[in-house]
């Protein structure tokens, strides 16, 4: 049965990083679409420097042409907080149970797993692939820290003969980019460019988006 992949985040704004990673992983699994998830309202930070639609906007200029990358817009089209325990219920819902579900985060995501609304119910709902980010451990004693050993398994695949449950650490290059980065930089007057698709850099321009003067600076 064929694996449902996403990869949810605020992506504000989607970068390089983002789009590498999910390429990466896409390809370990065997060419599978990997399903960009865009947040609606983060349960977990601030305001975003764009709105959701102007960050959808931005993804779909920066996926466009790549087979192997999707996008899921179903937390934009709910009201409220965007839970992802609420979006795998959602996709189990449609998949049926038997079908692989799987869910990618980075490792600092994944450290305050434990933190997310109903985080117990997500193992029953779906794999996690967990990516790591070097500089940014898991506390040994953690709730995630324990989750990754006590369902880790070796090799992705694992994760094709079961719907969910399964942890897999994945350590595919990490390109040392951040959003929060790049707000900065366009905030401080500096180009972003070759950290995000031009296309992304040219509509953020357009948009103004993070204090970018609508000038071209190609
Ligand atoms: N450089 C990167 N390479 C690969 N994955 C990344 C990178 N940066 C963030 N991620 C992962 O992408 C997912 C979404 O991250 P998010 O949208 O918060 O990006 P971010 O760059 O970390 O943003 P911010 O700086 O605003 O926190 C998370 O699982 C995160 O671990
Ligand atoms: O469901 C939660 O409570 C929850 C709490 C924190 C983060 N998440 C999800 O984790 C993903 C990565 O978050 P972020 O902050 O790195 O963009 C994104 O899809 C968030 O919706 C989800």
């Amino acid at each position: 049965m064929p694996m449902h992949v996403i990869y949810g985040g605020t992506f504000d704004p989607v970068h390089h990083g983002h789009l590498r990673l999910a390429l990466e992983v896409s390809e370990r699994l065997g060419n599978v679409p990997v399903n960009l998830v865009p947040c609606h309202i983060p349960p977990h930070r601030g305001e975003t420097g764009a709105t959701a639609a102007q960050r959808l906007r931005l993804l779909e200029l920066a996926i466009a042409g790549e087979p192997c990358l999707q996008i899921d817009d179903r937390e934009l089209r709910r009201e409220g907080a965007s839970y992802t325990a609420d979006t795998l219920r959602q996709l189990r819902n449609e998949l049926g149970a038997d079908a692989p579900l799987v869910m990618v985060v980075g490792t600092d995501a994944f450290a305050g797993f434990d933190r997310w609304q109903e985080w117990q119910q997500i193992p029953g709902l779906a794999h996690i692939i967990v990516v790591r980010r070097p500089g940014t451990a898991l506390d040994r004693e953690s709730e995630p820290a324990r989750l990754l050993a006590e369902r880790g398994v070796e090799s992705a695949d694992a994760l094709c003969g079961q719907a969910s449950g399964r942890v897999l650490e994945l350590d595919p290059p990490w390109l040392d980019i951040s959003a929060t980065g790049i707000r900065e930089r366009i905030g401080g007057g500096q180009s972003p460019r070759y950290l995000v698709p031009d296309a992304v850099w040219a509509e953020i321009q357009r948009m103004g988006l993070y204090g970018a003067c609508p000038v071209n600076n190609f």
